[in-house]
């Protein structure tokens, strides 16, 4: 079966608890997962992997988070071909900011641009609503995994 890799930029862990959160579903469902923090992730492996979800929160004025940062950059430097990944992303917010989610956008911008193919809605909590995130990613990694490929 098609192994899922759940990928996460974070600063004070609410994105990993997300990951892993979404990793639990897919294992639920018999999907081989790997999760890590897109600080141990080399942009070069990223063209192998069939399906990646994406989870970042955003920092600063829209940015990324640290550890989401160099992979962004790598990213755009070495500029892999893409075009045989499929990816989801959720995003981590607060509406009080202006720039409310910006870094997954950031992330969803430069995959498309190098070809991967997103399935699946941007999901986009905001810290400022009454549902907590891991509810908010149960609910979407529920409808992901209908969207699944067999
Ligand atoms: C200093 C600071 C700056 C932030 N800047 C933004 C921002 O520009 N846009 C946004 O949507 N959320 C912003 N947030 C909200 C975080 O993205 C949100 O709280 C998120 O749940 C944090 O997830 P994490 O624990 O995975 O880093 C900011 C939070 C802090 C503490």
């Amino acid at each position: 079966m098609t192994v899922v890799h759940v990928l996460y930029g974070t600063e004070s862990g609410n994105a990993e608890m997300v990951a892993d959160d979404i990793a639990a579903a897919f294992g639920d469902q018999g999907y081989e997962t790997v999760t890590a923090e897109l600080t141990d992730v080399d942009v070069s492996d990223l063209a192998a992997m069939e399906i990646a979800v994406f989870v970042s929160s955003t920092y600063g004025e829209g940015g990324l988070p640290e550890t989401a940062a160099p992979f962004h950059d790598a990213l755009l430097t070495e500029r892999p071909d893409l075009s045989g990944v499929r990816f989801a992303a959720f995003g981590l917010g607060d509406s009080i900011y202006e720039t409310f989610n910006n870094a997954i956008e950031t992330i969803r911008a430069a995959l498309l641009e190098l070809g991967a193919e997103q399935i699946g809605t941007t999901a986009k909590h905001d810290a400022a609503s009454t549902t907590p995130a891991t509810e908010l990613a149960d609910a979407w990694a529920r409808e992901l995994l209908t969207l699944m490929p067999a």
